[in-house]
């Protein structure tokens, strides 16, 4: 399968803590890719390294190399707004505009120039489609997006992300906040997304690696321990902390 993203001799710091040590892997084309570990290991780190998320916070310092389609997304000839496009994201929290449901998928569109009328509704319909919620907010689609429920509201948030092109979407915990019944429908949906989207997932739950991901990578203290299609690691571990992981046996 095809690489998409390329990590290279990653290394992160948060001041003087190296919170991601010499990471190096490949996150093959649409294919989802499910990170875990224990609190703490770097997971989300790392997550936000691929759409240079941790630019914003003070005092990081990253070495190394993430290259998308074999371009540096660190070079200084990459706009932090492009790259954003490409790699969209969805939270652990639900985070809606406070606007309509209409407007809040169209609105990366319309950042990115769209202004026609027939052009947005395609785009707000399709991404909807795709994220599974069209159904059940179609004839509502001038309420405010607040008025959804959790589960709704991160499948309109999954939209959103949907409505710009992206090719790789990356979810951080995108269940953890949700009720059972919305956390397998976000779980459905993801399956039915990665035949068109690259996904990298954060998760705290084992099974949902298990049920989801083709591949899965197991982080302790900032290291990558282990690497392997989500079968594979799951059913014959390598390494002896991935299988202590995996049994429960701590973390
Ligand atoms: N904004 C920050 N400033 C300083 N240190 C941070 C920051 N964010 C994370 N860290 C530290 O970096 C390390 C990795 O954190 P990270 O959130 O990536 O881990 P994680 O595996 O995603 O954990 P969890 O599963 O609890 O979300 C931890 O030691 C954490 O305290």
């Amino acid at each position: 399968m095809k690489e998409l993203i390329h990590i290279e001799g990653l290394n992160l710091y948060y001041d003087t803590h190296h919170a991601l040590k010499n990471i190096s892997m490949d996150l093959p084309e649409r294919t989802v890719t499910a990170f875990i570990g224990p609190s703490g290991c770097g997971k989300s780190t790392l997550l936000r390294t691929l759409n240079r998320m941790n630019d914003m916070i003070p005092g990081v310092r990253v070495e190394g190399q993430v290259l998308l389609d074999g371009s540096d997304i660190y070079s200084n000839e990459i706009e932090v707004e492009t790259l954003r496009k490409r790699v969209g994201m969805v939270f652990q929290q639900p985070n809606p505009f406070p606007k309509s449901i209409y407007d809040n998928v169209a609105y990366g569109p319309r950042l990115h120039g769209v202004t026609q009328k027939a052009e947005l509704d395609q785009l707000v319909e399709q991404s909807l489609v795709h994220a599974a919620l069209w159904d059940e907010v179609k004839d509502v689609l001038k309420k405010s997006a607040l008025s959804l429920s959790g589960g709704q509201q991160q499948r309109l948030c999954i939209a959103r992300a949907l409505a710009v092109q992206p090719d790789v979407l990356l979810m951080d915990e995108a269940t953890s906040a949700l009720d059972p019944i919305s956390t397998l429908k976000i779980e459905e949906l993801v399956k039915e997304l990665h035949n068109k989207y690259t996904i990298v997932m954060v998760t705290h739950n084992m099974h949902q690696a298990a049920r989801v991901s083709g591949k899965t990578v197991f982080f302790l203290n900032g290291e990558v321990v282990e690497a392997a299609d989500t079968e594979t690691l799951f059913s014959t571990p390598q390494d002896s902390r991935t299988e202590d992981y995996i049994s429960g046996r701590f973390g």
